[in-house]
C-alpha cells in the first residue's frame, strides 16, 4: 500500500465559528478563596492519612439535596449559618441520592434558595440536535484552518525554491517551527525529509514538495510513536471518575458536556460536579450543559469550597452513577493555590474511591500553541496527568501542536474538540488528523 492510500475520498466541509468564553472572573480576594471556605465542618470518615490543608479533612457541608423530590437528611453534622446545600440540576425523576456510609448531611435552610435562584433547575432538557458527522468528514472539516495555512506555509517557503540545499533545509526547519512542531521535533522532520529527498532522488520543487508532504503523513501515521489512545474502558466495578484541569478558557467545560453526551447515549448514568466555584458564570454554564443534555451536576454557590462539591458529588455518584465528570478551576489567586486545590481535590476522590480517579484529563487550547505546553508541564506535577484533550482544533492555524505535545510531554492525546457542538469530540486518530491536514496538499501537488 502507497502511503496515498490513506487518503481517502473528501466529504463536504462545514464551517465553524470560532466564539470566546467573555465571561468575567472574579477578583482575586482573599474572600473568594476556596480553601479558606467557612463551609466545610463535616468530618470525614476515614482511615486515610491526614492531609495538608484544614479544609480537606472536612470537606462536606450542609446537606445534599437533590431537586426536588429527594431530600436527604442526616443530623450530626454541625451546620455554620454560612453553609449551603449542594444541589444537584437539572430535576430527576428517581430517587438516587443516599448519604455514603459513614457520612452524616444534615439538610440546611438555604437550599430551598438555591434551587429558587437556579434557572437551570427550571430548564427542560432539549434532545441533543447536531447532526453527527463521521470521524472522517469531521477531521476534514475541524482542520480546515489548519490545512489552510499549512498550505499557505508551504506554497510561501516552495515560493522561494532554487535547489535542496542547506539553506533549503534552514528554511525548511523555520516553516515547521512555525506550524508549531516545536524545536526538537522540527530539526528531526528536517533530518528524515534530507534522507527522503536523497532516496528520492527529488530535484524539483514539485517533487520536493510532494515529499515533504508525504514524509509529514508518514511522520503523523507511522514514523512517529503517536498511538491511538483512547480514554480507559468505564470500570464496571466501581464509580468512575474523569477530573479535567486545564488553565481558563482551554474548554474544559465544553469538553465535559460533549463526554458527558457521549456516555450519557452509551447508556451510562453520569453526573457532573461543578468544582470551578471560582470564575463568575462557571457553575451556571457547567449546569447550563448539563441541562442541555439531560445529565445532573452536583453545584454549591459560587465561592463554595470546590472539594467540598467534588465530596458531595462523590458521594451522590457513588451511590447511583457509573461515572463523575468533574469540571475545575482554570484559574485562582495564583497557580500554587491552583495546583494544590486540584491536589487536593484528587487526594479527595482517591480517598473515596481508591481506584479513581480513573483518568486526569488536561485540557489544551490547540490555538495557544507553545503556551500550551508550558502550561501542560505545570498540570502534570499537581495531578499526573492520563491524557490530553486537545480542544478548538477547529480553530487552530498550527496543527504541529500534536506533534510538539507527544515529542515534549509524553502524555497521549486522547480526545480533540473540532467545534462547539455536542458532537464536535472525537477520539484522537493520528491518521485521520494527517489525513484531514494533508490530504488536500497531496491532491493538488
Ligand atoms: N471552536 C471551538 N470552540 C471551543 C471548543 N471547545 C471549547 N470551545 C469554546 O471555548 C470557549 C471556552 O470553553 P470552556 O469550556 O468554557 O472553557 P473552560 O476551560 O471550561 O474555561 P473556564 O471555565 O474559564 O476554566 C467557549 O466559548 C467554548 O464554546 C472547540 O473544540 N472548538
Amino acid at each position: 500500500m502507497g502511503l496515498f492510500d490513506i487518503f481517502k475520498k473528501k466529504t463536504p466541509k462545514t464551517d465553524v465559528e470560532e466564539k470566546k468564553d467573555t465571561a468575567p472572573v472574579a477578583p482575586a480576594t482573599e474572600e473568594s478563596v476556596p480553601e479558606s471556605s467557612p463551609e466545610a465542618n463535616v468530618e470525614e470518615k476515614t482511615d486515610a492519612a491526614p492531609v495538608a490543608s484544614a479544609t480537606e479533612d472536612s470537606v462536606s457541608e450542609g446537606s445534599v439535596e437533590v431537586t426536588p423530590e429527594v431530600k436527604v437528611e442526616g443530623s450530626q453534622a454541625a451546620v455554620s449559618e454560612t453553609e449551603t446545600a449542594a444541589v444537584v440540576s437539572p430535576k430527576i425523576e428517581k430517587e438516587t441520592a443516599k448519604p455514603a456510609a459513614g457520612t452524616d448531611l444534615t439538610a440546611t435552610e438555604n437550599s430551598a434558595e438555591i434551587e429558587e435562584n437556579s434557572d437551570i433547575s427550571e430548564k427542560k432538557q432539549p434532545a441533543v440536535e447536531a447532526t453527527v458527522l463521521d470521524d472522517a468528514a469531521e477531521y476534514d472539516a475541524g482542520l480546515k484552518k489548519t490545512r489552510h495555512s499549512f498550505r499557505e506555509k508551504l506554497n510561501g517557503f516552495l515560493a522561494n525554491f532554487r535547489s535542496v540545499d542547506e539553506d533549503f533545509f534552514e528554511d525548511l526547519e523555520d516553516l515547521l517551527i512555525q506550524a508549531d512542531v516545536g524545536y526538537n521535533m522540527a530539526l528531526k522532520i528536517s533530518d528524515a525529509l534530507r534522507e527522503e529527498v536523497k532516496l528520492q532522488n527529488a530535484k524539483s520543487k514539485a517533487d520536493v514538495a510532494q515529499v515533504i508532504v508525504q514524509k509529514m503523513a508518514e511522520i503523523y501515521t507511522t514514523e512517529n510513536p503517536i498511538t491511538k489512545q483512547q480514554l480507559n474502558d468505564l470500570d464496571p466495578q466501581n464509580l468512575n471518575v474523569i477530573l479535567f484541569v486545564g488553565v481558563n478558557g482551554a474548554g474544559k467545560t465544553t469538553t465535559i458536556g460533549k463526554l458527558a453526551a457521549r456516555y450519557q447515549a452509551a447508556g451510562k448514568k453520569v453526573l457532573l460536579a461543578a468544582a470551578d466555584t471560582f470564575r463568575a458564570g462557571a457553575i451556571e454554564q457547567l449546569q447550563a450543559w448539563g441541562s442541555k443534555i439531560g445529565v445532573e451536576t452536583v453545584a454549591k454557590p459560587a465561592g463554595s469550597d470546590p472539594a467540598a462539591v467534588v465530596y458531595e458529588a462523590l458521594q451522590i455518584a457513588q451511590e447511583d452513577y457509573d461515572l463523575l465528570l468533574v469540571d475545575t478551576a482554570g484559574r485562582l489567586q495564583n497557580n500554587t493555590n491552583l495546583m494544590k486545590e486540584l491536589e487536593k481535590i484528587k487526594r479527595i476522590i482517591t480517598r473515596q474511591v481508591a481506584t479513581a480517579p480513573q483518568e486526569v484529563l488536561l485540557v489544551i487550547d490547540a490555538t495557544t500553541g507553545q503556551n500550551g505546553l508550558v502550561q501542560a508541564k505545570q498540570f502534570q506535577k499537581a495531578t499526573q496527568v492520563t491524557g490530553i484533550v486537545l480542544s478548538k482544533l477547529d480553530g487552530s492555524s498550527q496543527g504541529g501542536i500534536v506533534l510538539a505535545i507527544n515529542e515534549e510531554l509524553h502524555i497521549p492525546v486522547k480526545l480533540v474538540g473540532l467545534g462547539e457542538k455536542v458532537t464536535d469530540l472525537r477520539d484522537f486518530d493520528p491518521q485521520q488528523y494527517a489525513t484531514g491536514l494533508f490530504s488536500e496538499l497531496l491532491q493538488t501537488e
